[in-house]
């Protein structure tokens, strides 16, 4: 097991990188702690691949560190690195048995085989290969394949961290939450550091205990399922995570926050720090589940106009036409369907203010405040 640091780090497929878009991997410092669960989770493109292979040793990174347990890992081979890596296609040998290939690391690295047997015999175990453990893989079904590939990382001992690269890919969709669920039971078994990397926010937050999401080729923000949820740290987080993702629409700051002629209810802290900030870029998110649809009218609510609803079974998504732009709004089962003018209103704690794109936290901003006062208080002493 390994805690896994990545430090100033930046990779760029480009020879003489001069511009931000020419990285794969902006500069970033991060922290994957020894035991834990994590996703790495973000759309085609973002630079998840290009980071595992980073952290695995397939790929030397242009700038930066990586670090296990502290110690700078950049100069070891992959073999070197003890990191298991699962892919999207399993990778196992079709013609040796499933017994072979789980043997296969340790016979790689001399170890006895009376140890071997007893070491694949447990991991067939746990993954419930052990009447399969005869067969020769080529007739496996593509989850067996992929527990295979699991189990030839589980083998080692001397494993720091499961790397698994969108490994239900292939795997028909009624038997992923089976093995999703298995997973999650390996982890809670071996206490092994894993960081499980995919596109579908519902595989990352089942099985992971905090997501970092990535948007072009940073981590945005990195949480629990329901940090992510709640308190979106950038637009995009907003945008990726939920279903629908969370309404939108940029705002102008005078006395108060306006859009069009409607004003958006905020705190007077929130106005204080966004003209502190000179901000401009202003945007202004709420989640469609947090959008109140009155049932007749109100007049602190703001008139809207209904676009169309669609009925999900268990819910309803509500589309509807406010100052010009279309915004969503989840209706429950037992709620009204409504149509034509209707009342909506957004309650300032779930009415969450970005600039350029980022959240403006006034809680972290008043902690940082405390901190930087303990430091002139200590300074002053
Ligand atoms: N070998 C390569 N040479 C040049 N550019 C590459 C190479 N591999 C990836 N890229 C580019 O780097 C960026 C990040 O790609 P990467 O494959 O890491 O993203 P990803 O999030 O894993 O996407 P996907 O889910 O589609 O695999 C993309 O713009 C991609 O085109």
């Amino acid at each position: 097991m390994a805690s896994i640091t990545l430090n100033a780090l930046a990779h760029s497929y480009v020879e003489n990188p001069t511009k931000p878009e020419d990285y794969a991997i902006r500069e970033m410092t991060h922290v994957w702690e020894q035991g834990g669960a994590f996703a790495l989770l973000g759309p085609s493109g973002c630079g998840k691949s290009t980071l595992l292979n980073i952290i695995s040793g397939l790929l030397k990174p242009s700038n930066g560190e990586i670090l296990f347990d502290g110690k700078r890992v950049n100069e070891l081979k992959p073999e070197e690195r003890n990191i298991a890596q699962v892919f999207q296609f399993p990778v196992i040998y079709d013609t040796m048995t499933v017994f072979d290939n789980l043997a296969f690391p340790l016979r790689n690295i001399g170890v006895p085989e009376h140890k071997i047997k007893s070491k694949v015999h447990e991991v067939a175990e746990i993954l419930e290969l052990s009447d399969q453990l005869k067969r020769k893989a080529k007739g496996l079904s593509a989850d067996q394949k992929q527990k295979v590939s699991m189990g030839r990382g589980l083998v080692r001992d001397n494993v720091s961290a499961i790397l698994f690269d969108e490994p239900l890919t292939v795997i028909d969709p009624q038997l992923k939450w089976k093995l999703r669920r298995k997973l999650k039971q390996i982890h809670e078994q071996f206490n092994i550091t894993m960081v499980y990397v995919t596109h579908d926010q519902l595989e990352a937050s089942t099985f992971a205990d905090k997501i970092a999401v990535m948007y072009n080729g940073q981590i945005v923000q990195f949480g629990t399922p329901r940090e992510l949820f709640e308190n979106p740290a950038h637009t995009f987080v907003g945008y990726f995570i939920g279903s629908p993702g969370m309404n939108f629409f940029d705002v102008e700051l005078k006395d108060t926050l306006t859009f069009g002629s409607h004003e958006i209810a905020t705190s007077d802290a929130m106005l204080t720090r966004l003209k502190a900030m000179g901000a401009s870029n202003i945007k202004v998110g709420i989640r469609p589940e947090f959008v109140h649809v009155w049932d007749g009218k109100n007049d602190d609510a703001f008139p809207v106009e209904v676009d169309f609803v669609e009925d999900l079974g268990t819910y309803k998504i509500l589309s509807f036409s406010f100052n010009g732009q279309i915004m969503k709004a989840r209706l429950s089962e037992d709620q009204k369907v409504p149509s034509g003018q209707i009342y909506v209103s957004f309650p300032e704690q779930w009415t969450k203010v970005y600039v350029d794109e980022y959240l403006v936290d006034l809680a972290a901003h008043a902690i940082n405040n405390d901190k930087d006062k303990d430091k002139e208080t200590d300074h002053a002493n």
